[in-house]
């Protein structure tokens, strides 16, 4: 299936009925350092439904990094609310904080942040680890994950044995392991070919479309962007140097 299929612009329209899934509200973040303050977001609002693929794009530096890991709940906005699936993660404790996000939210980066003394099933293994699952359960959701993205014959391959495309599908995997709805994606195909960067998105979209994961991907790519339903472009506030 390709992204210019008509059954993805039904299914686009239809998304239009779903449930707001994240819920950006008037959200500000200055970073500061000593007497410099860099502000890159303000007052920035958005509505991601449940099952949509969102693209960020815009200048380097407007802050598409900085929106992610706000969305993840990896950083706190200055001011504004965010709503995940309910949960308004704004207002829980640094411990509720991570223990939602551990739960709820797969990251995918540019350079796929896996161990590398640690095999592909160790490393999808990992976020397992945080949760009170017995081992036989571990093996079979890992085998699982490796299994959707292609790789279960790549198991027991340590990152360095494996391609910059196979190593972001065990990052993907990783995502996956926990069963969580929302993927934020980081550059995900920035360090790979066009070949492997067209399967990392197929497969992205595959698990947008069948299993029903939301999943914003920040990149600099118009061929990346063109599998996201929508695009949401940022800008720098006025007011940023
Ligand atoms: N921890 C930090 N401390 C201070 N400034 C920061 C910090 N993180 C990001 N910034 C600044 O905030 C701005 C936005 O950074 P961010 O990484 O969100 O941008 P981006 O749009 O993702 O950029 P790129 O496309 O280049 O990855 C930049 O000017 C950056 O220098």
């Amino acid at each position: 299936m390709t992204v210019h299929d008509t059954e993805i612009a039904i299914q686009a329209a239809d998304r239009q009925d779903r449930p707001p899934f994240v819920q950006i509200d008037r959200v500000s973040k200055t970073y500061r350092k000593g007497k410099l303050a860099v502000p890159v977001l303000d007052r920035h609002s958005m509505i991601i439904a449940q099952g949509d693929m969102v693209a960020l794009v815009g200048a380097s530096g407007c802050g598409k990094t900085t929106l992610l890991n706000l969305i993840g709940g990896v950083d706190r906005p200055d001011t504004g609310e965010i709503t995940v699936d309910k949960t308004r993660i704004t207002s829980l404790s640094d411990a509720g904080l991570t223990e939602w996000r551990g739960q709820n939210v797969g990251f995918i980066f540019q350079f796929y942040n896996l161990l590398p003394a640690l095999s592909a099933h160790a490393n999808v293994e990992l976020p397992l680890l945080l949760h009170d699952i017995p081992k036989a359960e571990r093996r079979a959701r890992v085998d699982n994950a490796l299994n959707l993205v292609g790789l279960q014959d790549r198991a027991s391959h340590r990152p360095e044995e494996l391609s910059g495309g196979q190593q972001q599908r065990v990052a993907i995997a990783r995502a996956l392991v926990t069963d969580a709805d929302l993927l934020l994606c980081d550059e995900p195909t920035g360090d790979l070919d066009q070949d492997s960067a067209t399967r990392i998105m197929e497969l992205l979209s595959m698990l947008n479309q069948e299993f029903g994961k939301t999943i914003v991907v920040v990149t600099h790519d118009p061929l990346v962007a063109e599998y996201a339903h929508r695009t949401e472009h940022l800008t720098r506030p006025e007011t940023a140097a």
